[in-house]
């Protein structure tokens, strides 16, 4: 029963139609959200089985997983445990950018400018910041943490890298829970204080959703839902939640060859 739950939480079906790109972004939201369906795990072994051909990982592509949500949705601290579980690069991009500003460089003055008051870095200076730190890395598999923030972001990294994402998964989390955490961060962020947090939102609203909604009219996107989200007694679970929406990728880049091997044995009791 509770993977029946589970499944029907966390995998939604890709909509059918498809979106256009937005060329800039000044673009507002779409509404191509992924549409709710209680798919259990049929579904999910869909899904592998249709992954089952492709390369298996052992390309020199690395495969991209692009890791989304609004401000303070826990997509830091989910990357961290994917990177440990399943031996993914994580490159946070808002990371990035505080290390070219803490270098003392000519770029991080006008990128901490930017941070402060919650808008988008060029994209020619995120994207070059990312591909190196992907060459760097060496990896075969890749978090890309809080980008795309804009369509331009998004065509900027297709054209520059030459890649999509393989997946997109997006932390779906309620915006008064987003605003507790990033108020009770603590960590000396210029951009956690109330006026910054609620440009953030709006940039993320008007500007991001729409390259959430532009993935998941192209199938990719594997969304957490608000209720998982914001569940705080199950934060040290929360693992459960990336193994829902990367397991059968996982799978696929271990080269396993059934569902039964995966990490989805996971019990999230009925009660949440
Ligand atoms: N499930 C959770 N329950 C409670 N607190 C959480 C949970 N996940 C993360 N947090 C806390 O919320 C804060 C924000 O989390 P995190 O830094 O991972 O978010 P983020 O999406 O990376 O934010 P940003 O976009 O600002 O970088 C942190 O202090 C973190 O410890
Ligand atoms: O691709 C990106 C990522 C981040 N920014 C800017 O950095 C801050 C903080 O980013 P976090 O992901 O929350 O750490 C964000 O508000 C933007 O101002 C960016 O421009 N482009
Ligand atoms: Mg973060």
């Amino acid at each position: 029963m509770w993977r029946r739950r589970l499944g029907a939480f966390l995998l939604r079906s890709p909509p059918s139609s498809s979106s256009t790109a937005a060329s800039s972004c000044q673009h507002r939201r779409h509404h191509l959200l992924p549409r709710e369906e209680p798919p259990a795990l049929n579904r999910l072994a869909r899904l592998f089985t249709s992954q089952a051909g492709s390369d298996g990982g052992n390309s020199q592509k690395p495969f991209i997983a692009f890791v989304l949500g609004g401000p303070g949705s826990g997509k830091g601290t989910q990357c961290t445990k994917i990177a440990l579980d399943f031996g993914f690069a994580h490159l946070s991009a808002g990371d990035l950018l505080r290390h070219e500003i803490a270098s003392g460089s000519e770029k991080g003055e006008l990128i901490v400018d930017i941070i402060k008051e919650g808008r988008i870095v060029p994209s020619e200076i995120t994207v070059e910041l990312i591909r190196k730190a992907m060459e760097a890395s060496n990896a075969n598999k890749v978090l890309i943490d809080g980008f795309p923030r804009c369509e331009e972001n998004r065509i900027a990294f297709e054209r520059i890298v030459g890649r999509e994402p393989d997946i997109v998964v997006f932390f779906d989390c309620p915006e008064d829970e987003m605003v507790k955490r990033l108020l009770g961060r603590n960590q000396g962020r210029v951009d956690d204080n109330i006026e910054t947090i609620k440009k953030r939102l709006k940039v993320f609203e008007s500007l991001n959703i729409p390259v959430i909604d532009y993935y998941s009219s192209r199938g990719k996107v594997r969304k957490v839902s608000k209720l998982f989200c914001s569940a705080h007694s199950y934060a040290n679970r929360t693992t459960s939640i990336s193994y829902i929406a990367l397991t059968p990728f996982v799978a696929k880049l271990n080269g396993k060859a059934s569902l039964s091997n995966c990490k989805i044995s996971i019990c999230i009791p009925e009660s949440i």
